[in-house]
């Protein structure tokens, strides 16, 4: 099937009680190894494409190996999506070349300036006598802590979304789905050591996630898609190969898996992980240099990195989501 947008996937999700994996994709290999493992276990995925990665990869490579991947798996239903869109004219460059979805995040400005951005970017969005089709907008209300794009948000900065807000935003902008911050973060350092309490291994182990904020949200907006950002677990075991093989990431740490699957099973529609693909790649690489310093074929390399990021999106498909079958 021809790449699809998140409306039916989302309607699917919230009656079900699952969520859909939002991975972010910056080469082939990861592109490949989304999908793959999507594929295998039948399972809808969004893959989406921040600026940086666009500027990286360029960003006509990554709608065609995109495309791609649609042909290579077409049984399971694959959106297109533009992750942390910064402004109209970003959002309405996807849409036309050919982005099945857009995420406007206008949450670090003021709330009407948010309303007012959202709204043009929806009503270019769902036009669908402009271009035969109604591309799907995301956007954000409140702050994440943490890294996202060139913006850094220091902790203590980042603000958890207003309940009060969420209807009227909704209802003025025609918005189709809304990321929520709730205590999820970007990045692999998403807590600061005294946030956090120590387990009996000496693993951090951070705050809850506010789930009463979520349930709060949940009300308001009955059958309305959520979305999680920064909702990456940082794994310690790929943790632990990264800093035994020459890395260097103390006290990396992440939101516990099961908190996620709640969020799953709740209006949370779509939930973004990018961080542990890169953890995954990162410790494969790491170990194969270590094990085979001979190495110099990318091939090589890049193949035991693929091989990683597909385990822990089957993973995450499986364990997190809950999204196998159901495409
Ligand atoms: O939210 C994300 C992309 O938009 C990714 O979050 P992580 O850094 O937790 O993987
Ligand atoms: O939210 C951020 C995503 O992890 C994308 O990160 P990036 O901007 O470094 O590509
Ligand atoms: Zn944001
Ligand atoms: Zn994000």
């Amino acid at each position: 099937m021809p790449l699809v947008n998140s409306k039916e996937l989302f309607e699917k999700a919230y009656k079900e009680g699952y969520a859909v994996g939002a991975f972010n994709v910056n080469n082939m290999e990861i592109v490949q190894a989304i999908t793959e493992a999507a594929g295998e276990l039948n399972s809808p995925v969004i893959l989406q494409v921040s600026s940086g990665a666009r500027k990286y990869a360029n960003a006509r490579y990554l709608v065609h190996m995109v495309q791609a991947a649609v042909e290579n798996n077409p049984n399971i239903p694959i959106v297109l999506h533009l992750d942390h869109g910064d402004s109209f004219e970003l959002c309405k460059s996807c849409i036309d070349d050919g982005f099945t979805s857009v995420m406007i995040d206008y949450s670090g400005h003021s709330y009407e300036e948010n309303v007012e951005v959202t709204r043009k970017v929806c009503e270019y969005a769902h036009d669908v006598k402009a271009r035969g089709r109604y591309v799907t907008v995301e956007a954000e209300l409140g702050t994440l802590a943490g890294v996202e794009d060139d913006v850094k948000v220091e902790f203590g900065k980042s603000s958890y979304t207003d309940p009060d807000q969420v209807q009227d935003f909704v209802k003025r902008t025609g918005v189709d789905s809304l990321a929520i911050a709730i205590g999820t973060s970007h990045g692999a350092y998403k807590f600061k050591a005294e946030q956090c309490t120590r387990n009996k291994d000496g693993i951090l182990v951070p705050p809850p996630l506010r789930f009463d904020i979520l349930k709060e949200v949940e009300k308001r907006l009955p059958g309305f898609p959520i979305v999680l950002h920064g909702s990456s677990s940082v794994p310690q075991e790929y943790v632990k190969i990264i800093n035994e093989h020459g890395g260097k990431m103390p006290d990396a740490i992440g939101i516990p898996e099961d908190q996620l699957r709640e969020a799953a099973k709740m209006a949370v529609c779509k939930i973004n992980i990018d961080s542990d693909l890169r953890l995954g790649m990162t410790a494969a690489i790491r170990l194969h240099f270590d094990e085979h310093p001979d190495h110099f074929d990318p091939r090589q390399y890049l193949g035991d990195g693929r091989k990683n990021v597909k385990d822990v999106v089957k993973h995450k498909i499986v364990e997190v989501l809950g999204s196998n079958n159901k495409a």
